[in-house]
This record gives structure tokens, C-alpha cells and sequence, in this order.
């Protein structure tokens, strides 16, 4: 029986990617676990993780969650591309690389969030709450936290060797915003609580195809590419990419594996979404078994950069060594 889909193709944002479908899996079904064995996205449906978050909206948001701060991330435009301002200074430091953030992060208490969302108008800027959950939330939400099925959740981080639990990220996104395309050093649980989010993924092996930001500057993981105007000639693998897609809604997680690059938007005309996210370290290594994986290599090239930008001091020969050494000699 067709599911009656609550959202249509108009939409989602208009893309030159091919786009195949990420499988949905309920909780019950054994591939699940092979799914997250192997590293590959997959969007469970059924877990009820966070079951006892269905009730959250701005209402109810507003009158649990206390009287702390929330980083809320504001942009003149519906794109929220994460920056390091740890590595602004260094950026800074060699003036040819001049970085405009492209959004700026406010304090914010939650009613102040949920007013000027209902007061928003065309042309305002847009915003994107997103904060750790931590102690400073009301004991409504602690306790709906504390609801959510660890149970169900430590299993998977137990049967899969993974490292610790590091955070998890309450997402609270306009309509339309996009997080622009970018990878984490984390096993990711993303949770959908309310609306959609469409999210495309690549396997980290798309390194070449995403031309990510050197590691030392702010947009480190990111993609360089703008997906909604590729410049081909600076990135022409890009028109190699091919993603794998899923429009996560309540109750669905998706499995965001380590280092499997992620662009993630909220639907247009869907309303606000919310969203919950659980990052785990990645476990230990333990025998180096070849061929390596390839979030391996990656891991490899970040390392190999940090070193050369390290020992150069100067970004802009880092190019011309590694060309020196590879070329005629390793090609
Ligand atoms: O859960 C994930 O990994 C996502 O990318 C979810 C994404 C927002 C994440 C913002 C962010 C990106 C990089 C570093 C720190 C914070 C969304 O849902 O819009
Ligand atoms: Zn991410």
C-alpha cells in the first residue's frame, strides 16, 4: 500500500546531482545492523527513539526548556554553512586567505527564538537553532530526554564498537534552510522529531568529486562546491558525483556514518523542523586490516595536510610540493 507521502517533489531544491534512494529498514529487520557493520546509510523507522520528544513544538519548547542560552546561527540567506572560528585567526593570519563568515551565531533564550520566528518576514534574516542538549533545560525536557529509547540506542553503539557518546545537537531550522554539504569525525544517529528534512549523502570515496576547504581553514570538511551554482571549472569532478538520498519525517533516524558526506535541507513551504542528533566517536581502529577503507585514506590525507601546512608554515606551498612529489613519480 502507497504510503501517503505528507510532502512532493516541488518541495525540494533543484539540484544537477543523480540521486539514489537510501533504503528504508524497519527497527525489526536484521539488515539494520548490517547496514551500520558495513558503514551504509540507512534510515530506521520504528526505533521510537525519540518517541517522547513527538510533543515538542515552539509551545511547549518555550515553557520546558528553561532560561538558558541557545546558539542560534543567523544568515542573510537560507544556506547555514558551519565555520571553525577557532581557525579564523590562523586563516586570518595569512591575510591572502580572507574569510567572511558566512553567517553569525547569537545567544538567544528560547522565547526570544520562538518570537522572532513568528514575527519573521521576507528578507529578515534567516535562523537556524542549534545547541547541545545540556543541564540548563526545564525538568520536562530532561525528563522527555531521559525517555528517549538508550536502550534501543546503547545496543547499537555496543554491538558496533563504537567510542562514547560526545553530544547531541537539538536542530531547530526554518522552513527551506540548508546546511550546505560537509562531512563529521563522528557515527552519527540523526533523529527527525517534527517536518522533514531532505538529506543527501556521497561515500566518503567523493572526496575528489567534493573538493572539500583545506583543513586549516574555517570551512574544514566542508564542500567547496555550491550546489545550487557548481563552478565545474574550479571543481569539474564535481559532474562525477552521485549522491544517495532520503526525506527523513517523525519517528524515521537516519544513519549518517563517519565521514559519509552530508547536505541536509529542511523542505520548503514545510514549516519549521526539528531535529535531534546523536554523534558517537568512532571506535578504536584495532587491526589495521587492507585495504584500507577509504574514510580511512581520508583520515590519512587530513593527517598528511596538518603536517605540511605545519612544517611549511605556508599554506600556498603545500600544493607545489605535493606536485613535485607526485607527479612524474607517483602518476
Ligand atoms: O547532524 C549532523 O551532522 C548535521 O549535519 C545536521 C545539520 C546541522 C549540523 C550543523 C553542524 C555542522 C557541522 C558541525 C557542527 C554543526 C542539519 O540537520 O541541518
Ligand atoms: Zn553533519
Amino acid at each position: 500500500m502507497a504510503e501517503k507521502r505528507c510532502w512532493d517533489q516541488s518541495q525540494l531544491r533543484k539540484y544537477d546531482i543523480p540521486l539514489d534512494e537510501i533504503p528504508r529498514l524497519s527497527v525489526r529487520d536484521p539488515r539494520v545492523d548490517e547496514f551500520i557493520a558495513e558503514n551504509k546509510p540507512v534510515v530506521i523507522t520504528d526505533t521510537k527513539l525519540v518517541a517522547s520528544a513527538e510533543r515538542w513544538d515552539l509551545d511547549y519548547l518555550e515553557q520546558n526548556m528553561g532560561n538558558g542560552d541557545f546558539s542560534v546561527f543567523l544568515s542573510r540567506n537560507h544556506k547555514f554553512k558551519y565555520f571553525d572560528d577557532k581557525k579564523i585567526a590562523h586563516a586570518s593570519g595569512d591575510s591572502r586567505l580572507d574569510f567572511t563568515p558566512p553567517t553569525r551565531r547569537v545567544d538567544m533564550k528560547l522565547p526570544d527564538f520562538t518570537r522572532r520566528l513568528r514575527q519573521w518576514r521576507r528578507g529578515d534574516e534567516r535562523m537556524y537553532l542549534q545547541q547541545a542538549l545540556n543541564n540548563t533545560v526545564g525538568p520536562a525536557i530532561v525528563q522527555d530526554f531521559l525517555n528517549f529509547r538508550w536502550d534501543w540506542i546503547n545496543s547499537k553503539q555496543r554491538t558496533h564498537s563504537w567510542g562514547p557518546l560526545t553530544s547531541n545537537l537539538l536542530l531547530i531550522a526554518m522552513e527551506g534552510n540548508v546546511t550546505p554539504c560537509h562531512y563529521d569525525e563522528q557515527q552519527n544517529f540523526f533523529a527527525e522529531v517534527r517536518g522533514y528534512k531532505r538529506c543527501i549523502l556521497f561515500p566518503p570515496e567523493q572526496f575528489e568529486c567534493l573538493y572539500p576547504h583545506p583543513v586549516y581553514h574555517p570551512h574544514d570538511r566542508q564542500s567547496q562546491v555550491d550546489f545550487e551554482r557548481p563552478d565545474y571549472a574550479r571543481f569539474p569532478k564535481f559532474r562525477e558525483a552521485r549522491g544517495q538520498e532520503a526525506i527523513v519525517g517523525p519517528g524515521d533516524v537516519l544513519y549518517i556514518p563517519i565521514y559519509w558526506w552530508h547536505h541536509i535541507e529542511s523542505l520548503m513551504r514545510g514549516g519549521y523542523t526539528i531535529s535531534v542528533n546523536f554523534w558517537y566517536k568512532a571506535g578504536p581502529t584495532g587491526q589495521i586490516v587492507y585495504p584500507l577503507k577509504d574514510h580511512q585514506k581520508v583520515a590519512i590525507m587530513r593527517n598528511v595536510e596538518k603536517m605540511l601546512v605545519e612544517a611549511l608554515q605556508d599554506p600556498h606551498e603545500v600544493g607545489p610540493l605535493l606536485r613535485a612529489l607526485v607527479l612524474g613519480r607517483y602518476t
